[in-house]
Protein backbone atom coordinates (compact mmCIF):
# COMPACT_ATOMS: atom_id res chain seq x y z
CA UNK A 1 0.00 0.00 0.00
CA UNK A 2 0.87 3.49 -0.81
CA UNK A 3 3.04 5.03 2.20
CA UNK A 4 2.15 8.69 0.57
CA UNK A 5 -1.47 8.24 1.69
CA UNK A 6 -0.61 7.06 5.08
CA UNK A 7 -0.68 8.87 8.22
CA UNK A 8 2.53 10.35 10.61
CA UNK A 9 2.59 12.30 13.44
CA UNK A 10 5.63 15.08 12.78
CA UNK A 11 6.34 16.48 16.51
CA UNK A 12 3.12 17.37 18.00
CA UNK A 13 1.64 17.51 14.56
CA UNK A 14 -0.64 15.04 12.91
CA UNK A 15 -1.05 14.43 9.31
CA UNK A 16 -3.30 12.43 7.87
CA UNK A 17 -1.30 11.92 5.00
CA UNK A 18 2.43 12.27 3.70
CA UNK A 19 1.66 14.75 1.12
CA UNK A 20 2.50 18.56 2.47
CA UNK A 21 1.88 21.59 1.03
CA UNK A 22 5.04 23.72 0.49
CA UNK A 23 5.06 27.36 1.40
CA UNK A 24 4.00 29.40 -1.76
CA UNK A 25 4.55 33.30 -2.15
CA UNK A 26 1.43 34.54 -4.06
CA UNK A 27 1.73 37.83 -3.58
CA UNK A 28 -1.68 38.46 -2.87
CA UNK A 29 -2.04 40.37 0.89
CA UNK A 30 -4.18 43.06 1.65
CA UNK A 31 -2.98 46.48 2.81
CA UNK A 32 -1.37 46.57 5.91
CA UNK A 33 0.32 43.33 4.81
CA UNK A 34 -3.12 41.06 5.48
CA UNK A 35 -3.61 37.76 3.91
CA UNK A 36 -5.56 38.16 0.87
CA UNK A 37 -9.67 38.26 1.74
CA UNK A 38 -9.35 34.97 -0.33
CA UNK A 39 -7.04 33.37 1.73
CA UNK A 40 -9.36 31.20 3.33
CA UNK A 41 -10.87 30.09 0.83
CA UNK A 42 -7.87 29.22 -1.17
CA UNK A 43 -5.87 27.30 2.18
CA UNK A 44 -9.42 25.87 3.12
CA UNK A 45 -9.53 24.43 -0.89
CA UNK A 46 -6.46 22.52 0.03
CA UNK A 47 -7.22 21.27 3.63
CA UNK A 48 -6.70 17.53 2.16
CA UNK A 49 -3.15 17.97 2.17
CA UNK A 50 -1.58 16.18 5.45
CA UNK A 51 -0.09 19.30 6.53
CA UNK A 52 -0.24 22.99 4.68
CA UNK A 53 2.76 25.50 5.19
CA UNK A 54 1.42 28.94 4.72
CA UNK A 55 3.41 30.84 2.22
CA UNK A 56 6.71 33.06 3.86
CA UNK A 57 5.12 35.66 6.32
CA UNK A 58 7.28 38.69 7.96
CA UNK A 59 7.80 38.65 11.58
CA UNK A 60 8.43 42.59 11.36
CA UNK A 61 8.17 45.56 9.17
CA UNK A 62 12.09 45.20 8.23
CA UNK A 63 11.49 41.26 6.97
CA UNK A 64 9.49 42.19 4.40
CA UNK A 65 11.33 41.74 0.90
CA UNK A 66 8.66 41.54 -2.07
CA UNK A 67 5.04 43.59 -2.64
CA UNK A 68 2.18 42.35 -0.93
CA UNK A 69 3.72 39.60 1.19
CA UNK A 70 1.80 39.19 4.10
CA UNK A 71 3.51 39.76 8.24
CA UNK A 72 2.51 38.19 11.39
CA UNK A 73 3.38 40.63 13.81
CA UNK A 74 0.31 42.84 14.58
CA UNK A 75 -3.19 42.52 16.08
CA UNK A 76 -4.83 42.93 12.45
CA UNK A 77 -2.75 40.54 10.99
CA UNK A 78 -3.67 38.14 13.37
CA UNK A 79 -7.10 39.00 12.87
CA UNK A 80 -6.99 38.14 9.36
CA UNK A 81 -5.13 34.93 9.68
CA UNK A 82 -7.29 33.17 11.96
CA UNK A 83 -10.58 32.89 9.38
CA UNK A 84 -8.00 30.92 7.29
CA UNK A 85 -6.76 28.68 10.25
CA UNK A 86 -10.48 28.34 11.27
CA UNK A 87 -11.28 27.57 7.16
CA UNK A 88 -8.66 24.74 7.03
CA UNK A 89 -9.06 22.74 10.83
CA UNK A 90 -13.17 23.20 9.93
CA UNK A 91 -12.14 20.79 6.39
CA UNK A 92 -9.90 18.64 8.70
CA UNK A 93 -6.82 20.13 7.95
CA UNK A 94 -3.63 20.91 9.70
CA UNK A 95 -1.95 24.31 9.00
CA UNK A 96 1.49 25.98 10.27
CA UNK A 97 3.02 29.57 8.70
CA UNK A 98 6.65 30.18 7.99
CA UNK A 99 8.27 32.71 9.77
CA UNK A 100 10.05 35.05 7.26
CA UNK A 101 12.51 37.69 7.66
CA UNK A 102 14.48 38.28 4.28
CA UNK A 103 16.93 40.36 4.87
CA UNK A 104 19.30 41.81 2.28
CA UNK A 105 16.89 40.62 -0.39
CA UNK A 106 14.71 43.74 -0.17
CA UNK A 107 14.65 47.32 -1.04
CA UNK A 108 13.97 50.63 0.68
CA UNK A 109 10.75 51.40 -1.29
CA UNK A 110 9.54 48.31 1.21
CA UNK A 111 11.11 49.37 4.17
CA UNK A 112 9.96 51.88 6.36
CA UNK A 113 10.91 55.56 5.08
CA UNK A 114 14.92 55.74 5.88
CA UNK A 115 15.63 51.83 6.51
CA UNK A 116 17.69 49.82 4.60
CA UNK A 117 17.40 45.90 4.27
CA UNK A 118 19.65 44.29 7.21
CA UNK A 119 22.00 41.45 6.84
CA UNK A 120 24.76 39.89 8.26
CA UNK A 121 27.55 42.10 6.32
CA UNK A 122 27.32 45.28 4.04
CA UNK A 123 26.96 43.11 1.21
CA UNK A 124 24.53 43.46 -1.73
CA UNK A 125 22.78 40.13 -3.40
CA UNK A 126 23.28 39.59 -6.85
CA UNK A 127 19.07 39.11 -7.13
CA UNK A 128 15.93 40.88 -7.91
CA UNK A 129 12.93 41.40 -6.02
CA UNK A 130 9.74 43.07 -7.45
CA UNK A 131 8.26 46.04 -5.84
CA UNK A 132 5.71 48.90 -6.88
CA UNK A 133 7.79 49.47 -10.06
CA UNK A 134 8.07 46.20 -11.08
CA UNK A 135 11.34 43.95 -10.84
CA UNK A 136 14.00 45.63 -9.64
CA UNK A 137 17.48 44.98 -7.99
CA UNK A 138 17.50 44.46 -4.43
CA UNK A 139 18.90 47.21 -2.44
CA UNK A 140 22.51 47.59 -0.54
CA UNK A 141 22.24 46.54 2.90
CA UNK A 142 23.78 47.53 6.12
CA UNK A 143 25.54 45.17 8.39
CA UNK A 144 22.94 44.33 11.35
CA UNK A 145 24.92 45.23 14.93
CA UNK A 146 25.90 42.81 17.62
CA UNK A 147 23.51 44.85 19.99
CA UNK A 148 20.56 44.15 17.47
CA UNK A 149 20.57 40.48 17.18
CA UNK A 150 18.70 40.08 20.43
CA UNK A 151 15.88 41.89 18.83
CA UNK A 152 15.50 40.23 16.09
CA UNK A 153 15.22 37.14 18.54
CA UNK A 154 12.40 38.17 20.07
CA UNK A 155 11.00 39.57 16.52
CA UNK A 156 10.33 35.88 16.00
CA UNK A 157 9.05 35.14 19.41
CA UNK A 158 6.69 37.73 18.89
CA UNK A 159 5.52 36.57 15.52
CA UNK A 160 5.43 32.82 17.15
CA UNK A 161 3.04 34.27 19.86
CA UNK A 162 1.06 36.16 17.03
CA UNK A 163 0.96 32.21 15.30
CA UNK A 164 -0.49 30.97 18.55
CA UNK A 165 -2.90 33.30 18.79
CA UNK A 166 -4.33 33.14 15.71
CA UNK A 167 -4.71 29.37 16.30
CA UNK A 168 -1.88 27.88 13.85
CA UNK A 169 -0.95 24.25 14.46
CA UNK A 170 2.52 25.33 14.52
CA UNK A 171 5.25 27.74 13.22
CA UNK A 172 7.99 26.71 10.40
CA UNK A 173 11.25 29.22 10.93
CA UNK A 174 12.41 30.21 7.09
CA UNK A 175 16.39 29.52 7.09
CA UNK A 176 16.25 28.79 3.75
CA UNK A 177 16.56 30.51 -0.16
CA UNK A 178 19.06 33.04 1.01
CA UNK A 179 17.03 35.03 3.45
CA UNK A 180 18.74 36.22 6.21
CA UNK A 181 18.74 32.95 8.51
CA UNK A 182 20.32 31.76 5.65
CA UNK A 183 22.39 34.60 5.06
CA UNK A 184 24.12 34.50 8.61
CA UNK A 185 24.73 30.73 7.74
CA UNK A 186 26.85 30.80 4.40
CA UNK A 187 29.70 32.36 4.20
CA UNK A 188 28.99 34.21 0.76
CA UNK A 189 26.83 36.50 2.83
CA UNK A 190 28.29 36.37 5.78
CA UNK A 191 31.81 38.20 6.49
CA UNK A 192 31.04 38.87 10.05
CA UNK A 193 33.92 39.16 12.68
CA UNK A 194 31.84 39.02 15.73
CA UNK A 195 30.58 35.75 17.44
CA UNK A 196 27.65 35.60 14.19
CA UNK A 197 30.78 34.92 11.91
CA UNK A 198 33.57 33.36 10.79
CA UNK A 199 33.57 29.83 11.96
CA UNK A 200 30.75 27.12 11.30
CA UNK A 201 29.92 27.43 15.16
CA UNK A 202 29.47 30.99 14.83
CA UNK A 203 27.16 31.10 11.45
CA UNK A 204 24.95 28.69 13.35
CA UNK A 205 24.53 30.84 16.47
CA UNK A 206 21.55 32.59 14.61
CA UNK A 207 19.41 29.64 13.76
CA UNK A 208 20.03 27.96 16.69
CA UNK A 209 19.24 31.06 18.76
CA UNK A 210 15.85 31.77 16.92
CA UNK A 211 15.16 28.43 16.40
CA UNK A 212 15.46 27.63 20.52
CA UNK A 213 13.53 30.78 21.21
CA UNK A 214 10.59 29.96 19.02
CA UNK A 215 10.29 26.43 20.17
CA UNK A 216 10.21 28.19 24.16
CA UNK A 217 7.12 30.06 22.80
CA UNK A 218 5.39 27.52 21.03
CA UNK A 219 7.04 24.43 21.96
CA UNK A 220 9.32 22.13 20.03
CA UNK A 221 7.00 19.85 18.82
CA UNK A 222 5.50 22.15 17.17
CA UNK A 223 8.39 23.71 15.20
CA UNK A 224 9.46 22.85 12.12
CA UNK A 225 12.36 24.66 10.09
CA UNK A 226 13.29 25.07 6.51
CA UNK A 227 16.85 24.71 4.99
CA UNK A 228 18.48 24.46 1.62
CA UNK A 229 21.85 23.35 1.79
CA UNK A 230 22.88 24.33 -1.61
CA UNK A 231 20.21 26.13 -3.39
CA UNK A 232 22.08 29.44 -5.47
CA UNK A 233 18.61 31.39 -4.85
CA UNK A 234 18.96 34.98 -4.65
CA UNK A 235 22.34 35.15 -5.10
CA UNK A 236 23.47 32.82 -1.88
CA UNK A 237 26.62 30.25 -1.80
CA UNK A 238 28.69 28.62 0.55
CA UNK A 239 32.10 27.54 0.36
CA UNK A 240 32.02 24.30 2.20
CA UNK A 241 28.09 23.37 2.74
CA UNK A 242 28.62 19.87 3.66
CA UNK A 243 29.82 20.08 7.48
CA UNK A 244 27.90 23.93 7.88
CA UNK A 245 24.67 21.87 7.52
CA UNK A 246 25.38 19.14 9.26
CA UNK A 247 27.12 21.05 12.19
CA UNK A 248 23.47 23.48 11.80
CA UNK A 249 21.04 20.03 11.93
CA UNK A 250 23.27 18.86 14.67
CA UNK A 251 22.92 22.14 16.69
CA UNK A 252 18.59 21.96 15.90
CA UNK A 253 18.72 18.59 17.12
CA UNK A 254 20.42 19.39 20.47
CA UNK A 255 17.21 21.34 21.26
CA UNK A 256 15.53 18.50 21.38
CA UNK A 257 12.19 17.26 19.63
CA UNK A 258 11.92 19.56 17.57
CA UNK A 259 8.78 18.11 14.91
CA UNK A 260 10.63 18.42 11.55
CA UNK A 261 13.17 19.61 9.43
CA UNK A 262 12.04 20.99 5.84
CA UNK A 263 14.52 20.10 3.29
CA UNK A 264 15.51 21.73 -0.06
CA UNK A 265 17.13 19.67 -2.18
CA UNK A 266 19.26 20.64 -5.00
CA UNK A 267 18.41 24.22 -6.45
CA UNK A 268 15.03 25.39 -4.97
CA UNK A 269 11.99 24.83 -8.06
CA UNK A 270 15.29 23.83 -10.41
CA UNK A 271 18.07 21.58 -10.89
CA UNK A 272 18.13 18.96 -8.43
CA UNK A 273 21.38 18.05 -8.74
CA UNK A 274 23.22 21.86 -8.71
CA UNK A 275 25.98 20.24 -6.22
CA UNK A 276 26.74 17.21 -5.06
CA UNK A 277 25.80 16.83 -1.14
CA UNK A 278 24.84 13.94 1.67
CA UNK A 279 21.10 14.65 2.35
CA UNK A 280 21.28 11.05 3.92
CA UNK A 281 24.22 11.92 6.35
CA UNK A 282 22.51 15.38 7.45
CA UNK A 283 19.19 13.29 8.20
CA UNK A 284 21.50 10.65 9.68
CA UNK A 285 21.97 13.73 12.94
CA UNK A 286 18.43 14.59 13.43
CA UNK A 287 15.90 12.75 15.51
CA UNK A 288 12.68 14.66 14.41
CA UNK A 289 10.39 14.11 11.33
CA UNK A 290 12.27 14.94 7.81
CA UNK A 291 10.27 16.40 5.24
CA UNK A 292 11.93 16.42 1.78
CA UNK A 293 10.96 18.93 -1.30
CA UNK A 294 11.78 20.21 -5.33
CA UNK A 295 10.43 18.72 -8.11
CA UNK A 296 8.88 15.50 -6.61
CA UNK A 297 6.76 13.58 -8.60
CA UNK A 298 4.12 10.68 -7.03
CA UNK A 299 6.53 8.00 -7.89
CA UNK A 300 9.63 9.78 -6.37
CA UNK A 301 7.94 11.04 -3.67
CA UNK A 302 6.59 7.05 -2.67
CA UNK A 303 10.11 5.88 -3.51
CA UNK A 304 11.93 8.20 -0.84
CA UNK A 305 9.06 7.12 1.31
CA UNK A 306 9.62 3.43 1.20
CA UNK A 307 13.32 3.76 1.03
CA UNK A 308 13.15 5.52 4.20
CA UNK A 309 14.65 8.78 2.97
CA UNK A 310 11.71 11.12 4.20
CA UNK A 311 8.27 10.91 6.34
CA UNK A 312 6.53 13.09 4.07
CA UNK A 313 7.04 15.15 0.63
CA UNK A 314 6.21 18.65 -0.09
CA UNK A 315 4.51 19.86 -3.35
CA UNK A 316 5.11 23.53 -4.58
CA UNK A 317 3.67 24.61 -7.91
CA UNK A 318 1.23 20.93 -7.66
CA UNK A 319 -0.61 22.49 -4.99
CA UNK A 320 -0.98 25.69 -7.20
CA UNK A 321 -2.87 24.22 -10.10
CA UNK A 322 -4.53 21.08 -8.13
CA UNK A 323 -6.47 21.76 -4.85
CA UNK A 324 -7.30 18.16 -4.66
CA UNK A 325 -3.57 16.99 -5.27
CA UNK A 326 -3.95 14.41 -2.85
CA UNK A 327 -7.18 12.73 -4.40
CA UNK A 328 -5.47 13.61 -7.80
CA UNK A 329 -1.88 11.41 -6.54
CA UNK A 330 -3.94 8.66 -5.30
CA UNK A 331 -6.07 7.96 -8.40
CA UNK A 332 -3.45 8.67 -10.71
CA UNK A 333 -5.46 11.38 -11.73
CA UNK A 334 -3.88 13.76 -14.51
CA UNK A 335 -2.87 17.51 -12.73
CA UNK A 336 -4.33 20.68 -13.75
CA UNK A 337 -1.60 22.71 -15.91
CA UNK A 338 0.07 25.44 -13.96
CA UNK A 339 -0.96 29.03 -15.30
CA UNK A 340 2.73 31.04 -14.49
CA UNK A 341 1.36 34.33 -16.00
CA UNK A 342 -0.91 34.60 -12.41
CA UNK A 343 2.17 32.92 -9.89
CA UNK A 344 2.18 36.18 -8.41
CA UNK A 345 0.03 39.00 -7.66
CA UNK A 346 -3.40 39.21 -9.26
CA UNK A 347 -6.45 38.55 -7.27
CA UNK A 348 -9.22 34.84 -7.80
CA UNK A 349 -7.80 33.76 -11.08
CA UNK A 350 -4.84 31.21 -10.67
CA UNK A 351 -5.33 31.04 -7.08
CA UNK A 352 -8.64 30.10 -6.03
CA UNK A 353 -10.18 29.17 -9.70
CA UNK A 354 -8.43 26.04 -10.26
CA UNK A 355 -10.67 23.21 -10.86
CA UNK A 356 -11.04 19.98 -8.63
CA UNK A 357 -11.95 16.80 -10.00
CA UNK A 358 -16.01 16.30 -10.28
C1 LIG B 1 9.62 33.02 0.00
C2 LIG B 1 10.13 32.66 -1.17
C3 LIG B 1 11.15 31.56 -1.17
O1 LIG B 1 11.37 30.93 -0.10
O2 LIG B 1 11.74 31.32 -2.23
C4 LIG B 1 9.73 33.29 -2.47
C5 LIG B 1 9.71 34.67 -2.59
C6 LIG B 1 9.31 35.25 -3.80
C7 LIG B 1 8.94 34.45 -4.88
C8 LIG B 1 8.98 33.05 -4.74
C9 LIG B 1 9.38 32.47 -3.54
Amino acid sequence: PDLLFSPVRLGALSLANRVVMAPLTRNRAERGQLPSALAAEYYGQRASAGLIITEASQISPLGQGYLDTPGIYTPGQIAAWKPVVDEVHARGGRIVIQLWHVGRISHTSLLPEGEVPVAPSAIRAEAKTFTEDGFVDVSEPRALGLEEIDGLVEDFRHATRCAMEAGFDGVEVHAANGYLIDQFLRDGANQRSDAYGGSIENRTRLLFEVVQAVAEVIGAERTGVRLSPVTPANGLHDSDPQPLFERAVERLDSIGGLAYLHVIEGATGGDRDIAPFDYAALRAKFGGGWIVNNGYDRDMAEAALERGAADAVAFGTAFISNPDLVRRLRENAPLNPLDKDTLYGGGAQGYTDYPTLD
